[in-house]
């Protein structure tokens, strides 16, 4: 099978944005990576190294990085891997310079806050004319960038794009796995990020591991509940973008969202933790918009409106575990 997609170009030079052109940097494959910071893009072109992103990871020097989105114009595929909240303009500055149909892989986690939209319908306001992708699961940038195994789902609509893309971005070590619910891969990746900070909050204070684990198991059916009423398929729930990134993020320390909640359950403020971090946490500004869209859907979400609340500033920490714990008995179960 010829090589269908040579050049390829990668929005965003964060830690994941810059081990994806890692990834996807190979014999036959040209990757531009555009940073909006350009100490981040000298660094990579000069010492081959983000130094600011994901400092201590050699990166391949045939990798180019670039401050202007015009050098991203006509490219074969794109990888949308700004913050959630900045995709929408960053996708906005190619129109008009994309052929129809040009896949762009949509691989932030999150909701768009001001209009409660997911990266596809984002994508859909801002490049129509482009053919969407969801690439979402458990996988950690440093992982990724030096090459350790890690398997995650590509949801796409176009089957014969799917294939085309699977070829540019499989490796031995990175494991995409096929699928056709984009809608049930945005809502894993952006729904995991809240229940993480609620993991984190329940470890910080002390509750111990079973409440950790009731939390991942809950927060598994208030994530079903809501993909099921929006039309997304339960088999998703439980895959590698569903389950497998709940299991991830909520039980790792190194994940930025569970650390956000760990300290929040030690006590320190939002504004602190937030403050003292170069990163993106991303269930911070999903958690107040997911908590909307599930009241729009007629959805319960407990989890995720306590953490709505706690970031909001609305309820204490100790406030929300106890109304969490007041809560009647009922029957297990997604619809429940
Ligand atoms: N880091 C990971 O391990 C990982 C893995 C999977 C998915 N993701 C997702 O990828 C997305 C990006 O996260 P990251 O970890 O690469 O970021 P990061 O925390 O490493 O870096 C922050 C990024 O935000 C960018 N940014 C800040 N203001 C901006 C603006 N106004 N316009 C455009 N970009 C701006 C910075 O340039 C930088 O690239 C998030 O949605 C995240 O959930 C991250
Ligand atoms: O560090 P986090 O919490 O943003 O999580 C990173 C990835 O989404 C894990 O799959």
């Amino acid at each position: 099978m010829t090589q269908a997609l040579k050049t390829f170009g990668v929005i965003g030079g964060g830690a994941w944005g810059t081990a994806i052109a890692q990834m996807l940097c190979r014999d036959g494959q040209d990757v531009t990576l555009w940073c909006l910071e350009a100490e981040v893009a000298d660094a990579i072109n000069s010492a081959h190294e983000n130094t600011v992103f994901l400092p201590g990871v050699p990166l391949k020097p045939a990798l180019r990085a670039t401050t202007s989105l015009a050098d991203l114009y006509n490219l074969d595929a794109l990888f949308a891997v700004a913050p959630a909240q900045h995709t929408r303009s960053t996708l906005a500055a190619l129109k008009g310079h994309i052929a129809s149909g040009t896949p762009v892989v949509l691989c932030s986690k999150g909701i768009e806050l001001s209009t409660g939209k997911f990266m596809t319908e984002v994508l859909a306001d801002a490049l129509p004319e482009a053919s969407p992708a969801v690439m979402s699961g458990p996988s950690f940038a440093i992982d990724v960038a030096k090459g350790l195994p890690t398997a995650v789902t590509l949801a796409v609509e176009d089957e014969s794009i799917g294939s085309e893309l699977i070829q540019a971005i499989s490796t031995p070590t990175f494991r995409p796995y096929l699928a056709s619910d984009l809608l049930g891969a945005e809502i894993g990746g952006a729904v995991k990020n809240v229940l993480a900070i609620a993991c984190g909050i329940a470890l910080g204070k002390g509750l111990g591991r079973s409440a950790h684990a009731a939390l991942i198991a809950r927060g598994s059916a208030e994530m079903t509940r809501l993909a099921l009423a929006m039309g997304a398929d339960r088999e998703t729930m439980s895959g590698l973008s569903g389950l497998g990134d709940l299991v991830l993020t909520c039980s790792s320390e190194t994940s930025r969202n569970m650390s956000c909640g760990l300290a929040l359950g030690r006590g320190e403020s939002l504004d602190s933790i937030l403050g003292a971090r170069n990163a993106v946490t991303e269930g911070v500004a999903t958690a107040p918009v997911l908590r909307r869209l599930a009241s729009e859907h007629d959805v319960d979400m407990p989890i995720c409106a306590s953490v709505a609340a706690i970031i909001t500033g609305e309820i204490s920490v100790d406030d929300a575990i106890m109304t969490l714990l007041m809560r009647p008995n009922k029957a297990e179960g997604v619809e429940a």
